[in-house]
């Protein structure tokens, strides 16, 4: 057992972080009055090459002009394996609003990375005078990236959030599929004749996982394409959640809702975890590290369960 605590993440709610194309300027109102957490306007893979410059310029003048509300307000920038991410860095820090929060890289791959855009930024704040401090998440969604996870996770402080990104990881992997996120017809174990489908997302999930709760950092599912298919939608953000992650992508509007309901504690959820804390009260009163509630063991590390669902109700509900 270590000695050293295990840092908090930032407290502040991320069941949904909303996607939209910086060059379909018509979404952006739409998106800040939706009830996702986070909003991610794109300057990335769901923008043209042709229209990267104007998506860039709508992005900064939206920042400025719109009511964001109380949303957690992110940028996705180009990857550093293109000639557009130190632009959109330097036009984003020198002309957008205060009212920006975030910056997302996408496919990183070493810690480097971060620290490349860390500098840049910090420079850019500094010459400028900005006075909030801009905040980085990462997508994880290539081989290396998966391989420095914990270094990535680990990279700045100034690191909030990591997102699994599955289509480009499906890609970078060789992985023989074009559905984004979900259930793989082919990935199944067969037993007397029943085929028994199975989670390819799972390990690189509980990696990302892992490498976020050692360092303090948010961790988040990606994108789910198929966004006519509710049920889908709903099973893996039930896995994601299960395993830790806070929330989940939402690439159209209908997803915004069935996240932010699987990633909010139910009230059956609160409530049983509220009746374990007085249960492990009383067992403290009686001088007792361990206890039964509804026919089971619950002891201290118990404590600790019931407060994960007790704080993340009190901080999405207040
Ligand atoms: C792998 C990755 O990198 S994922 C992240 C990058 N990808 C993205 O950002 C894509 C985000 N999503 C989109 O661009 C769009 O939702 C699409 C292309 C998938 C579908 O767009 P449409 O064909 O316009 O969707 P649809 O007609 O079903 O839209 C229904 C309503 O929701 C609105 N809407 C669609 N997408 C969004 C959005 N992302 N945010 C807010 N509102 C939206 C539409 O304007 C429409 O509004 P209306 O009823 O007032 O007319
Ligand atoms: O950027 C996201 C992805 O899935 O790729
Ligand atoms: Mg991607």
């Amino acid at each position: 057992m270590s000695f050293r605590l295990q840092p908090a993440a930032p407290a502040r709610p991320n069941r949904c972080q909303l996607f939209g194309p910086g060059s379909r300027v018509a979404l952006f109102e739409k998106m800040a009055a939706s009830d996702a957490d986070v909003i991610n306007l794109d300057l990335e893979d769901s923008v043209a090459p042709s229209d990267k410059d104007s998506a860039r310029q709508n992005v900064i003048q939206a920042i400025g002009d719109v009511d964001w509300g109380n949303k957690t307000l992110s940028v996705r920038i180009n990857g550093l394996d293109t000639p557009y991410w130190y632009r959109d860095v330097v036009d984003l820090l020198e002309q957008a609003d205060e009212r920006l929060d975030q910056i997302m890289i996408p496919k990183v791959g070493c810690a480097a990375d971060i620290y490349a855009v860390d500098a840049l930024v910090t420079a850019i704040e500094t010459a400028k005078g900005r006075s909030k401090k801009i905040s980085l998440e990462v997508i994880i969604e290539s081989a290396a990236g998966i391989a420095h996870v914990e270094e990535i996770a680990a990279a700045s402080p100034r690191l909030q959030a990591m997102s699994l990104g599955a289509a480009d990881f499906a890609a970078s992997m060789g992985m023989q599929t074009t559905g984004i996120g979900g259930t793989q017809e082919n990935y199944y174990m067969a037993h007397e004749g029943a085929k028994y489908w199975s989670d390819p997302w799972h390990w690189a999930q509980t990696a990302i996982v892992a490498a976020c709760r050692t360092h303090g950092v948010l961790p988040v599912d990606g994108p789910f394409g198929d966004f006519s298919d509710d049920e889908g939608f709903i099973a893996q953000a039930k896995r994601s959640a299960t395993l830790g992650m806070v929330g989940k992508w939402a690439i159209h509007p209908k997803q915004i809702a069935l996240a932010n309901e699987v990633f909010t504690p139910s009230k059956e959820q609160v409530q049983e975890a509220r009746e374990i804390l007085a249960a492990m009260e009383q067992a403290k009163a009686n001088g007792e590290g361990a206890t039964v509630y509804k026919g089971r063991l619950v002891d201290i590390a118990s404590i600790k369960q019931a407060e994960v669902i007790v704080r993340q109700s009190e901080m999405i509900n207040g």
